[in-house]
């Protein structure tokens, strides 16, 4: 996306800038007191969504990874692109009972409840380097649990990717032990 100066040339805008225009917060939702991060405006302009993919697919390759792991569901809308622009394969973290085969499981809580997250057995080889991407990291809990489901399933944890960090829920602190040294990329931080 660009501005417009007096002159008439576009003035590029700052990533973040851009991506936190597009991200919309709703009140009470999906419970009192949790202000949502919303990120359908952001995923409705192709702009953002380009300058974001490309920014993740960025990660991706300075990381060197092997796959990108997506959670569902909104992780998957961004980690899927990603994955195709990086020319690596994408592995699906989704809720408990989705996937077919032989599955890993782990329980978890999050910001506004609990949940159970599921990989195939089979999603990596052994050592794979991988990118676990999502958008927003709240409490922690839920990079958490994919982070120690991935490593259960065989991979290592090349770097952990979300859109947006909320840090006012130190969902970063929370990651420091399981994360061991692996780093978390935040595109916006509020
Ligand atoms: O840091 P935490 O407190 O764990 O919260 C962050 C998680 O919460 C949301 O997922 P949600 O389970 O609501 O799933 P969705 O993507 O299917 O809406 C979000 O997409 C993150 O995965
Ligand atoms: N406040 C929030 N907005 C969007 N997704 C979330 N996941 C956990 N907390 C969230």
């Amino acid at each position: 996306m660009s501005a417009t100066e007096t002159t008439g040339q576009p003035v590029p805008v700052d990533l973040g800038t851009l991506l936190t225009s597009r991200i919309r917060d709703v009140p009470d939702y999906p419970r009192a007191g949790v202000v949502f991060k919303d990120i359908t405006p952001l995923l409705a302009d192709a702009a953002a969504m380009t300058a974001l993919v490309e920014a993740l697919a960025a990660l991706a390759v300075r990381h060197q990874v092997d796959k990108v792991v997506g959670l569902e569901a909104r992780g998957f809308i961004l980690a899927a692109p990603v994955a195709v622009r990086a020319d690596v394969g994408f592995v699906p973290v989704r809720k408990a009972g989705k996937l077919p085969g032989e599955c890993l499981s782990q329980a978890y809580a999050l910001e506004y409840g609990t949940a159970e997250i599921e990989v195939q057995r089979d999603a990596f080889l052994p050592g794979e380097r991988v990118l676990v991407i999502d958008d927003v990291l709240a409490t922690g809990g839920t990079a958490e649990a994919s982070v120690e489901l991935v490593r259960r399933a065989g991979a290592e944890v090349a770097a952990l990717a979300v859109l947006m960090e909320l840090a006012f829920l130190q969902g970063r602190t929370r990651l420091e032990t399981v994360l061991a040294g692996a780093p978390l990329e935040a595109l916006v931080t509020v």
